[in-house]
C-alpha cells in the first residue's frame, strides 16, 4: 500500500534561552496513521506538538502540511486539525453539550451541521446521556473524553493528542483507545504522545521515540522490536526430574542461551529457527516431564532500554 504524505517535518529546533529543547529533528507523517511519538518525560514530546499545533514558534526548521508551508497557510491549516492538550480545556460551569457546541461553532459550524456535529461527538465520547449535567459534576476520565470529543466534532484531517490517558481510570483509557481506532476507522491522522508503552502497543501504526530532544528510533512495532533483538526466550516448566544436560540443548539449532532457576528452564533461541519442537523432542527423551511453556519476544520496553540505557518509567 502506497502511503500518502500528510505532513513533513524538517530540521525542527527549539531553545528556550540557551536550552537547546528540539536538537532539529524530521518526520513524516502519512495519513490514516496513528503516530504515537513515545519518550519519557522532559524528552521534548509537548514541545514538538506545541510547534506542531502552531501554539509555540521554532527556532529553526520547517512544518508542510499537504505540501505547503503551515506558516504560510495557518487559517486554513488550524480549520483541518484537532487539538487535545496536556490539561483539559473545557468550561466546568457549561453541560458536555454548551461545551461542545461551542468548540464546533469555533470552527465555523452552525445550524443542522452543528447540532449533528454535537450529536455525533457526544455519541462518541459516551455522554450522550450526560449532555446536559455541568462538566463540574463529570469525573476526570469523562473530561477526558469530552475534551477529545471537543477537539474531533468538527471532523478534522489530523488530531494532534498530548499525553490524553495521563491520570485517568482503566475504564476510560479503554474507551479513549477505542475511540482513537475509531478516528482512524473514520480517514482521520492521529499524532499520539505517551510514555505509557502498552498504549504504544495497542493503536500505534508507527512510532517515533525521542529522548533528550532528538528521534532516537523510528519504525513500526514489529520493525523496532526486530531491530534490537533477534532473540526469543522460552521459558519451560518441569516437573522435579533432572535428567537433561544443559550442553545437550546447545546442540539444538539457534539455541543461544541455556539457563536453570530450579524447576525453570529458560532457553533463548534466534528468532526465525523454529526449534520448539526438537526441544520438546530433546526433553521428553530424556525423561523430562513438561508443565508449562511460554515463548516471548523482545518488548517495546527492551527496545526503549537497550536504547537509551534506561527504563522508560523511573
Ligand atoms: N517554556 C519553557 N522554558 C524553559 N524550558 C522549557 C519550557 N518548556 C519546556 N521546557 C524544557 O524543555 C524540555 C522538554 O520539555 P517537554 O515538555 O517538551 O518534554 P515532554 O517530553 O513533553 O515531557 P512530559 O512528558 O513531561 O510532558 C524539558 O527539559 C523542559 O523543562
Amino acid at each position: 500500500m502506497k502511503m500518502e504524505e500528510i505532513m513533513r517535518v524538517s530540521q525542527l529546533s527549539k531553545s528556550f534561552k540557551d536550552k537547546e529543547v528540539l536538537k532539529g529533528i524530521s518526520f513524516q507523517v502519512y495519513r490514516g496513521e496513528v503516530l504515537c511519538i513515545l519518550g519519557p518525560n522532559g524528552a521534548g514530546k509537548s514541545t514538538t506538538i506545541n510547534i506542531l499545533t502552531a501554539v509555540l514558534g521554532s527556532s529553526g526548521g520547517e512544518i508542510s502540511f499537504k505540501g505547503n508551508k503551515i506558516s504560510r497557510r495557518l487559517k486554513d491549516y488550524k480549520q483541518v486539525l484537532g487539538i487535545v492538550p496536556q490539561d483539559i480545556a473545557l468550561y466546568e460551569e457549561l453541560s458536555a453539550e454548551q461545551n461542545l457546541k461551542f468548540f464546533a461553532s469555533l470552527y465555523g459550524l452552525q445550524g443542522k451541521a452543528l447540532l449533528n456535529a454535537v450529536e455525533e461527538a457526544l455519541e462518541f465520547a459516551g455522554l450522550t446521556d450526560r449532555r446536559n449535567d455541568k462538566v463540574k459534576t463529570f469525573s476526570g476520565g469523562m473530561k477526558r473524553r469530552l475534551n477529545i470529543a471537543c477537539a474531533i466534532a468538527h471532523h478534522p484531517e489530523l488530531v494532534i493528542m498530548d499525553e490524553p490517558t495521563v491520570g485517568i481510570d482503566p475504564q476510560s483509557r479503554n474507551h479513549i483507545l477505542d475511540s482513537i481506532r475509531k478516528l482512524q476507522a473514520n480517514g482521520m491522522t492521529v499524532i499520539y504522545t505517551t510514555h505509557y508503552m502498552e498504549e504504544v502497543e495497542a493503536i500505534s501504526s508507527r512510532i517515533i521515540i525521542m529522548d533528550h530532544g532528538s528521534i532516537i528510533a523510528e519504525g513500526t512495532k514489529e520493525t523496532l522490536k526486530e531491530s534490537i533483538g533477534n532473540e526469543k526466550c522460552y521459558t519451560i516448566e518441569l516437573e522435579e526430574s533432572r535428567n537433561v544436560k544443559e550442553e545437550e540443548l546447545f546442540s539444538i539449532e539457534g539455541v543461544k542461551s541455556v539457563k536453570v532457576k530450579g524447576d525453570i528452564l529458560e532457553v533463548t533461541s534466534i528468532k526465525g529457527i523454529e526449534n520448539l519442537d526438537r526441544i520438546i523432542a530433546l526433553l521428553s527423551d530424556r525423561g523430562e516431564k513438561i508443565r508449562n511453556i511460554a515463548s516471548e519476544a523482545a518488548s517495546l520496553e527492551t527496545v526503549f532500554l537497550k536504547l537509551t540505557g534506561r527504563k522508560l518509567r523511573d
